[in-house]
């Protein structure tokens, strides 16, 4: 991780998650009533921005957001502490005996509810930021237990890179970059330069996981929520049946929808798939990035005239 936390603060370069592989168990009850899974997550170059700055002593935490794209983040009745950013603040207060006087700016890239685990993302960031900011020195295992307290795939976005999930996805396996394991998913078409298609509508995640009980996996998907997601979300699959036709991919869901992941190595299969997916309106938003990719830490400065 990158230099220490500036006189004013830290700030987080978060990136988004898809899931390679995704095979979605039964539900256990030793997993908390989550269902076992076994996943190879990835993370991706879609980066949200998390700057953290403290506060006077005692005035509490303060949030404020900014993006194109806030989804349900708008509304004017959000509650900040529903924010997975601040729920992240509230837990390390508490696991360290810090006051949370802290103020979040989150700049938003990641598209929201989308399957890209933009709110896991920002949490942790704020753990790493706040690792830093208050020199606590945590332990990585220290950091994973608070973050698979707050939700399934957090403790996979404090590590980044590519790794295997398994237990309710917050049990993790890192690949090696260069072993057999990345070198077959790279021979498989499955790392690199993608495509994301994003939508205006957002799926809930327990919507899908319970959808899923009733409809069950795709007989040949690397990503078993898929027909579920496209069952509740028809565009979705309208977007990778394009994909396919034009013979661009591999093509999925990304976790539990509704955007979806085309792999494009080449330029001309990026230009031609933005062109059929425009023209046929099958997505509201498309993202160019590369996978997988590392969170990055930053210093903070006071800027001139600020
Ligand atoms: C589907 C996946 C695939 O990586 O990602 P997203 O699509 O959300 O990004 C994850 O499993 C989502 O992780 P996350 O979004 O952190 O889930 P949580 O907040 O912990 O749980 C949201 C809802 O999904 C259910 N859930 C979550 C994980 C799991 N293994 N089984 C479940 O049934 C939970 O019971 C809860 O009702
Ligand atoms: N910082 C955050 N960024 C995005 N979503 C957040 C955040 N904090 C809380 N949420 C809520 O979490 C839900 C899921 O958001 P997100 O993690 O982006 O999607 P997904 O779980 O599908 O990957 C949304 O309803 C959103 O309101």
């Amino acid at each position: 991780m990158s230099p220490a936390a500036g006189r004013d603060g830290v700030g987080l370069y978060c990136p988004a998650k898809i899931n390679l592989r995704l095979r979605v168990g039964p539900t256990r009850t030793d997993l908390g009533g989550r269902h076992r899974l076994d996943t190879i997550y990835s993370a991706v170059g879609i980066w949200d921005r998390v700057e953290l700055r403290p506060t006077e002593p005692g005035s509490g935490f303060r949030l404020s957001l900014e993006g194109e794209q806030l989804g349900d983040l708008n509304r004017r009745d959000a509650d900040p502490h529903a924010n997975l950013a601040v729920k992240a603040l509230l837990a390390m207060a508490q696991a360290t005996g810090h006051e949370p006087d802290v103020a979040i700016h989150i700049v938003k890239r990641i598209p929201v509810g989308a399957g890209l685990a933009g709110g896991s993302a920002d949490a942790a960031g704020t753990m790493l930021g706040l690792n830093r900011l208050w020199n606590l020195g945590m332990a990585a295992a220290d950091l994973d237990r608070i973050a698979a307290s707050l939700g399934a795939d957090l403790p996979f976005c404090l590590h980044g890179g590519l790794s295997r999930g398994t237990g309710f996805g917050q049990i993790l396996e890192p690949l090696d970059p260069d072993g057999p394991k990345v070198q077959r998913l790279s021979r498989a078409g499955l790392t690199g330069h993608l495509l994301i298609g994003a939508y205006e509508s957002q799926l809930s995640t327990a919507r899908v996981y319970k959808a899923f009980d009733l409809i069950g996996p795709g007989p040949h998907d690397l990503n078993d929520l898929q027909e579920t997601a496209c069952t509740l979300h028809p565009r979705s699959r309208q977007a990778l049946d394009l994909a396919r036709r034009a013979g661009i991919g591999p093509a999925f869901v990304s976790g539990s929808g509704p955007s979806v992941v085309v792999m494009a190595p080449r330029p001309e299969q990026a230009i031609a798939l933005i062109r059929l997916w425009r023209e046929q309106n099958a997505v509201d938003r498309i993202i160019e990035a590369d996978s997988p990719v590392l969170p990055r830490m930053v210093p903070l400065r006071v800027t001139h005239g600020q």
